[in-house]
């Protein structure tokens, strides 16, 4: 399986380059697009009846008039009702005179129990909002109960951005083909379309290659190779060290559950660095993890110029003020030789939209530490606000812009984690679980980044090894987890990567 996602207007680029190189033309990728939904149908719901299929004006309707054909062919009971003629001379009119279904107007559509739609009103050309008969559809689908199986994307939903437009139909399954889009796995749109089957339909690896993608669904398929394991002649120091810094007395807990993240993740020694108030509460909890009091900047690099760690963690209970972010900015000018990378978290995000432009100049000094930052939506907005305040961008974009303006690597989280790199590398994470949305599960998620970029991980693949496991130990786990049940969840996780 293939994990470059497409844009709708990367996959008309991929369409014209496979028409372009042939033999198959446009009517042939319509008619395998079609072919695969009805093998669908066939397959999954063969006793629905009837299947009403609902064609758009376009090529979306063009596949709705192949399935209508191919159904009607396996002698399903079928009923067609459309919003408007394909253009003359194109391919969704070719399918169209193909059809022997009559066309019924779409105020006409009335699903009843046991039957079964096919939504092929609107996929890649979603241009506007639904309203009007299309939304009554909708909703006569949803007071009817049936299920749905949307062509390509459940129409309403934007391939590009997840976005709904106005509403959109709830599939059961949607069939999309060559590969899956970012509104695929983007929510909204991704609690729209159920499951996402991705039908082959003869466009090739080195033509998706073509289209110029740089985003990818996170998979461990593509970054296990870079997934670290200890050399046999490994000691702990080589295993890579990571320092966390510790909130004060009343706060510590945030900086051992990452601390306890990277131990478990791989990192051979991890140093909490706490305040000298905040040293008992620390030392209390602590067994394996090292212990060092850090009271100032001046301290901290004593512990970088003896210990030479190669990741910091800061942010982990810490506080929004701003002499949080001058901290981190002193650690960012000191970091030449000293450490090689710094995940930014939390307070450790928050507080340094006091002096957004002196981090942004800071970050693309050529002595600055490779970042990584892991904020929430809330966080997202304060260290970025104009990318965050603009709407016609989507999460992607989003994040890929933040990337590019701190020149970090962009955790953006939420339950479709897009991860990006400065260089427009991105990834959408699709095993997430609420189960993660507990106090401190970003806390881990810290400490599992830094452990993976410690032991030489490149930071955007480590970044996106570390959004997987994260949630695939929440998900082995299972209810009833809290954030201090995951560095011990991870164990099994982090075996299953390794062997
Ligand atoms: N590319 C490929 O490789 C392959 C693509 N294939 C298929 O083609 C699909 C893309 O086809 P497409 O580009 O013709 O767009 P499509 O989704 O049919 O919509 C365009 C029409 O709908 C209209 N319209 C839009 N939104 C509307 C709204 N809310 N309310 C009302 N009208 C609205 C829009 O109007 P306009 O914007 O022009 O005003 C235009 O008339 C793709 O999803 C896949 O199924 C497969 O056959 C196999 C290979
Ligand atoms: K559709």
């Amino acid at each position: 399986m293939a994990f470059e996602l497409l844009t709708p207007d990367e996959m008309t680029e991929a369409d014209r380059l496979t028409i372009g190189a042939g033999p198959v033309d446009g009517i042939g990728l319509m008619r395998r697009a079609g072919g695969a939904v009805a093998d669908l149908v066939l397959s999954r719901f063969a006793s629905a009846h009837p299947v009403h299929v609902l064609c758009g004006p376009g090529n979306n309707g063009g596949d709705g008039y192949v399935v209508a054909r191919l159904l009607v062919e396996s002698g399903v009971a079928v009923r067609l009702f459309a919003t408007g003629v394909p253009r003359a001379g194109s391919d969704a009119a070719l399918a169209a005179a193909e059809c022997p279904v009559a066309v019924e107007p779409l105020s006409a559509f009335a699903p009843e129990p046991g039957s079964l739609v096919v939504d092929a009103l609107y996929g890649a050309g979603l241009s506007k909002p639904l309203a009007g008969e299309v939304l009554a559809a909708v909703a006569r689908t949803v007071e009817a109960g049936v299920p749905v199986v949307a062509v390509d994307l459940p129409s309403g939903v934007s391939g590009a951005t997840g976005e709904v437009l106005g509403g959109a139909f709830k599939a059961a399954v949607t069939v999309t083909f060559a590969r899956k889009k970012p509104g695929h796995l983007l929510f909204p749109g991704r609690a729209h379309c159920g499951e996402v089957i991705v039908a082959d339909i003869g466009i090739s690896d080195a033509t998706v290659v073509a289209t110029g993608t740089r985003c990818l669904e996170n998979d461990p398929a593509w970054w296990r190779p870079l997934f670290p394991s200890p050399a046999n002649d490994a000691h702990k120091y080589s295993r890579g060290h990571v320092g966390v810094f510790s909130g004060g007395v009343a706060a510590t807990g945030a900086a051992r559950l990452s601390a306890m993240a990277a131990a478990r993740a791989g990192a051979g020694a991890v140093t909490v660095l706490s305040p000298g108030a905040a040293l008992a509460a620390n030392a209390a909890h602590l067994t394996s993890i090292i212990l060092r009091r850090s009271d100032s900047l001046e301290d901290a690099i004593a512990f970088l110029d003896a210990r030479k760690p190669a990741v910091l963690v800061y942010g982990p209970g810490l506080s929004p003020e701003p002499e949080v972010g001058r901290f981190a900015l002193g650690l960012m000018s000191h970091a030449s030789g000293r450490f090689g990378a710094l995940v930014l978290d939390a307070d450790g995000i928050t507080s340094l939209s006091h002096q957004r432009a002196a981090f942004f100049e800071a970050a693309k000094r050529p002595m600055a530490p490779a970042l990584v930052l892991t904020p929430h939506h809330g966080e997202f907005g304060r260290l970025f606000p104009d990318i965050a305040g603009d709407p016609s961008l989507s999460k992607l974009e989003r994040a890929r812009a933040a990337a590019a303006k701190a020149n970090a690597v962009i955790v953006y989280k939420g339950p479709d984690t897009v991860i990006a790199a400065p260089d427009g590398r991105a990834a959408i994470n699709s095993n997430g679980t609420p189960l993660l949305a507990t106090a401190g599960s970003g806390d881990v998620l810290s400490g599992i980044v830094a452990a993976l970029v410690a032991q030489a991980m490149p930071a955007f693949e480590a970044a996106c090894a570390a959004v997987w496991m994260h949630a695939e130990a929440a998900r082995r786990f299972g209810p009833g987890l809290i954030a201090e049940d995951l560095p011990l969840a991870l164990r099994e996780v982090v075996a299953r990567l390794s062997v």
